[in-house]
């Protein structure tokens, strides 16, 4: 494939100064403005070649139509649900991600919203700040010998299994794709949704958001689950539907949620943020340091690459893309397969 010429990349979010300096270093003139209004972001986009972003931009249609010059846009993180793709593929715009480079960082958060939820952490930190020494209100109970649900075993659903698996917990997931074995060599026991709902006290997502998985989690399927269920999200808002998480939360048939991200960010509804048994971040899965240096730069890399007629055998057309089931098309940037989308 011929060589794509990109001259000047429109970093749009806070992203890892390693990536403007992998860019600068290879001839791309790099601006960074962050926080633009839509209207904004518009107006400023026709005068770039690649935009760089992570899940705050929303780079709708809109957009994409006004972005005579763009020919890339790069995610440095995993999903690519704030991206119209097909509005890009029409125009001919490479959308790549780098989705590896925070799995562990999303997996550990998700852990330490587990461990929240089991023993009261949060709430109790706050009730210490607020002067109390309250030893009865909190009341936990043991992470070990309980069932963990994971629903989507994918990259960070496997290493939430590994890290559970050393509490003690026994690990039990559903995933279309991931093949039966596979999820056995990770200790995790295979079954369908039917079969996992009843079984869990603790229930894990982390699928991307596609209509399949939006409401995986609803009305119906809480009441398949056992009374007291706890739910965490650190994959995407709407997987577990918000209105059914609070209606469950009420009734006492979920006894607790741990919440990374939201249908809306930030959330203007706070019905589920103020619940006493909800412990939420604000879409923190993938903010340290480690996962941020890894994405900041795999994302330059690859769009040097890009630049450079380099990597690119294997790559496809974007319609592999969907849902994630992506297929690892290239390597760059480090040493993790990396997926790319082509139009
Ligand atoms: N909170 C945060 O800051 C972060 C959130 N994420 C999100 O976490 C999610 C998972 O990311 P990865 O593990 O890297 O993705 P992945 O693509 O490696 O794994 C997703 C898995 O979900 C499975 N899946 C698809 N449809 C399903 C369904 N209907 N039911 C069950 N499983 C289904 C796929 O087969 C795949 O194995 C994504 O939504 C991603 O955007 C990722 C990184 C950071
Ligand atoms: O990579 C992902 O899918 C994430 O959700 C991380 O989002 P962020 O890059 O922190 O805005």
């Amino acid at each position: 494939m011929a060589p794509i010429r990109v001259q000047s990349v429109l970093i749009s979010e806070s992203v890892d100064p390693r990536c403007r300096s992998i860019l600068e270093e290879n001839g791309i003139r790099v601006t960074e403005k962050h926080n633009m209004k839509k209207d904004e972001l518009i107006a400023e986009i026709k005068d770039y070649d690649g935009l760089v972003v992570r899940s705050a931009t929303k780079v709708t249609s809109d957009i994409i139509n006004a972005a005579s010059n763009l020919k890339i846009i790069g995610r440095a993180g995993t999903g690519v649900d704030n991206v119209d793709v097909d509005a890009a593929t029409k125009k001919g715009i490479i959308v790549m991600n780098t989705p590896s480079g925070n799995t562990i960082s999303a997996a550990e958060l998700t852990c330490a919203l587990i461990m929240s939820l089991s023993r009261h952490v949060p709430q109790a930190v706050m009730s210490m700040k607020a002067g109390n020494w309250d030893r009865k209100k909190f009341m936990g109970a043991e992470l070990y010998g309980k069932v963990l649900g994971i629903v989507g075993l994918g990259r960070i659903g496997k290493e939430v299994a590994s890290r559970m698996q050393s509490f003690g917990m026994r690990t039990i997931g559903y995933d279309p794709i991931t093949p039966p074995e596979v999820a056995t060599s990770w200790g995790v026991e295979p079954m369908s949704l039917e079969q996992l709902w009843p079984q869990c006290d603790y229930i894990t997502v982390h699928t991307p958001l596609m209509p399949s998985t939006v409401g995986l989690l609803n009305d119906e399927t809480f009441a398949k689950c056992k009374k007291g269920v706890k739910v965490v999200n650190c994959a995407r808002g709407g997987i577990i539907d918000e209105a059914a998480l609070l209606r469950a939360l009420e009734s006492g048939q979920c006894g607790g949620a741990g919440l990374d991200v939201f249908i809306e960010e930030p959330p203007k509804d706070r019905s589920l943020v103020n619940h006493p048994n909800v412990v939420s971040c604000p879409h923190l899965g993938a903010s340290t340091k480690e996962a941020q240096a890894r994405c900041g730069q795999d994302i330059a890399q690859q769009i040097v690459d890009m630049v450079n007629g380099k990597n690119l055998v294997g790559a496809v057309s974007c319609s592999v893309f969907r849902g994630h089931m992506q297929t690892n098309l290239i390597s760059s940037g480090s040493d993790q397969q990396n997926n790319i989308i082509m139009t």
